[in-house]
């Protein structure tokens, strides 16, 4: 007979209970940031500088919003969420007062680097499908991904058929790439010094080249990526270079090659073959290949960005077929393909770089 803890008997107990219980309803979570952000709600609350009333939060809305009730339990949660703050001294008396977090602006699309676009994605049908499939992922005896076993499709290939939702999805990379390129260029001084040029393999819109030429102006930069994703590139001014290929049969020549989010997309047969690509791209000696990539199980990680890394293996698992690593299987990949070094340097942010040297 299964035995039943009465709430008060066992902390802990009820904190693994709480835990359960939580994680059960993760999916309310992300829904309601989608609604914030459909509702244009912390764009107005950002454009607005300070605190808030509900009432001036109702009427300066996008639409503006009649039903104050629903109004306050939305916000009510977003408190919970630290998406937005309770603000305690209320001058009316009659109406609370909220104002933004650091977490808000993340949800704005006017900000560089918000996660809107990768949220609203990570919300439809067609991935939630995939996500929630994960259990055919040991079914069968095809290795497929979860992704190519629902839509008949690998996600590149989809990707290639869905114009807007690839765009979508570049500019939710764009936003993410950029931010990385920045710590990358923050946090490895050395990394770029001495090298005349840099293809970025797998480098989809530019965003990153873009933010470490800018940083390294003399450097020769090259984007490499499908033909569908370079045919969307609008960019006259920045002076990189934008080549259509596939990063299996041929990477452009250069001192250095980039692969950034790239890897953890594949599986280590193919990572292996791209790797291999990249070191005939460079010279063998003085060259480098610059993984930019997330890095499981790493000392003195939060634990939120811990997290999410682990979430997002999953992710990989059934999309793309593709997995996170740690720094044990990041070397013997590295070394699989051929490189005799490998070192890791983790930046102030959710990757870290790994550098392979042949
Ligand atoms: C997860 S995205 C990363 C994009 C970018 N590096 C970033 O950090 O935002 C992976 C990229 O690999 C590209 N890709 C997939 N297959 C490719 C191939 N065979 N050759 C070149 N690029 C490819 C995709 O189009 C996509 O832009």
């Amino acid at each position: 007979m299964s035995s039943v803890v009465a709430p008060n008997a066992d902390p802990e107990e009820l904190r693994a209970r709480a835990n359960v219980w939580r994680l059960t309803l993760g999916v309310v979570d992300s829904a309601v940031l989608k609604w914030a952000i459909e509702l244009g709600l912390p764009s107005t609350l950002l454009k607005h500088g300070g605190p808030m009333t509900l009432t001036q939060i109702a009427s300066s809305l996008p639409t503006p919003c009649t039903n104050l009730p629903i109004l306050a339990r939305l916000m009510r949660y977003l408190v919970h969420l630290n998406i937005c703050r309770l603000v305690e001294s209320d001058v009316s008396g009659d109406d609370e007062l909220y104002a933004a977090t650091p977490c808000t602006k993340y949800l704005d699309p006017g900000y560089q680097e918000n996660q809107t676009d990768l949220l609203q994605l990570r919300m439809e049908k067609w991935i939630l499908d995939t996500v929630c499939g994960l259990g055919l992922s040991l079914k069968g005896n095809e290795t497929k991904p979860v992704f190519d076993k629902v839509h008949g499709e690998s996600v590149w290939s989809f990707f290639g058929r869905q114009p807007e939702r690839s765009k979508a999805f570049n500019a939710g990379m764009a936003n993410q790439a950029r931010a990385v390129a920045a710590a990358v260029v923050d946090g490895c001084r050395d990394l770029f010094m001495g090298l005349k040029s840099v293809v970025d393999v797998g480098g989809g819109t530019g965003a990153a080249m873009r933010e470490i030429s800018k940083a390294y102006p003399h450097l020769a930069c090259t984007v490499l990526d499908v033909p569908h994703v370079i045919e969307g590139v609008k960019d006259n001014v920045s002076g990189v270079r934008y080549v259509g290929g596939d990063m299996f049969s041929c990477v452009p020549k250069a001192d250095a090659v980039q692969l950034m989010s790239v890897l953890c997309d594949w599986g280590d047969e193919d990572c292996i073959k791209i790797l291999k690509k990249c070191k005939e791209a460079i010279p063998a000696k003085g060259g480098k290949v610059i993984i930019v990539s997330k890095v499981l199980g790493l000392e003195g990680s939060m634990e939120d960005l811990e997290r999410v890394k682990y979430a997002g293996d999953m992710v990989m698992m059934a999309i793309t077929g593709g997995k996170e690593r740690t720094k044990k299987e990041w070397k013997k990949l590295v070394s699989d393909a051929g490189f005799n070094q490998c070192s890791i340097i983790p930046l102030a942010t959710l990757p870290s770089v790994i550098v392979a040297s042949p």
